[in-house]
């Protein structure tokens, strides 16, 4: 049976990269989704205006919605302070599998724990089952018509503490209409722009991030 794209992906890096070494990692899937096959990483040029939010955020516990490769988990794992962690849901279980080996050939298994399920399950687990208080930052990069659903659910779980950040992929491409309609309508958010580009492409997209403000 012929491999996935990111099956072909992984392999790329597992050749490519240096085992221990996530900025390695990410440079192969870069090389390789700009050279060889699309795929939708956050990339480098929108990666970098992640970089920064978690860097300026300095989370204890993140929470990732969208797994997909593990190239966004070993970005944002990277940068996290000793003792903090990453808690990111994927519920294609051939992509958790991918994106488990990527993880653990970066060497950031410690920081993440990969959950295998839908986030509008996950989501009212993650206090009594993981061990969450409050989330001191989320990325949102999952389908993008959940994007409003799952906002809703971290308020109704109570993961959300004043402070709290949300960021959130492809505002333009493939675009979060409802999402943002909701998001810089609502009173509880105070929402910035980041106008970007796709991943691996000279078309114009946008991340959104929104601090929750209790
Ligand atoms: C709904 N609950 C879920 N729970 C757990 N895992 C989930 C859930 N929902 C999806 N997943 C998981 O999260 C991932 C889904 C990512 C979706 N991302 C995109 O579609 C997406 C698309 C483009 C794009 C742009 C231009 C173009 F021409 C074609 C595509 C660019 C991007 O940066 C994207 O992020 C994964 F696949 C799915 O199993
Ligand atoms: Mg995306």
């Amino acid at each position: 049976m012929n491999q996935s794209k990111e099956q072909r992906i992984l392999n790329y890096v597992l050749q490519n990269a240096v085992r221990g070494d996530p900025c390695s990692v990410i440079d192969a899937i870069d090389t390789y989704c700009s050279q060889k096959e699309w795929a939708m990483n956050v990339g480098n040029e929108k990666g970098l205006i992640l970089d920064k939010t978690v860097e300026e955020i300095n989370p204890s516990v993140a929470l990732e919605l969208g797994t997909y490769c593990g190239y966004s988990a070993v970005r944002i794992a990277r940068l996290l302070k000793a003792g903090a962690r990453l808690l990111t849901v994927e519920f294609n279980p051939e992509f958790a599998a991918i994106a488990k080996q990527m993880i653990e050939f970066a060497g950031v298994q410690d920081k993440v724990t990969l959950i295998e399920g839908p986030s509008e399950e996950i989501i009212p687990q993650l206090k009594k089952k993981y061990e969450v208080d409050t989330l001191d930052f989320v990325f949102v990069d999952h389908w993008k018509d959940r994007y409003t659903p799952d906002t809703i659910l971290l308020q109704e779980c109570s993961l959300l503490r004043k402070g709290s950040v949300l960021l959130a992929d492809n505002i333009i491409v493939p675009g979060a209409p409802e999402f943002v309609n909701y998001i810089r309508n609502n009173p509880r958010f105070q929402c910035t722009n980041y106008p970007s580009h796709l991943e691996y492409m000279k078309v114009q997209d946008a991340m959104e991030k929104a601090v929750f403000l209790g």
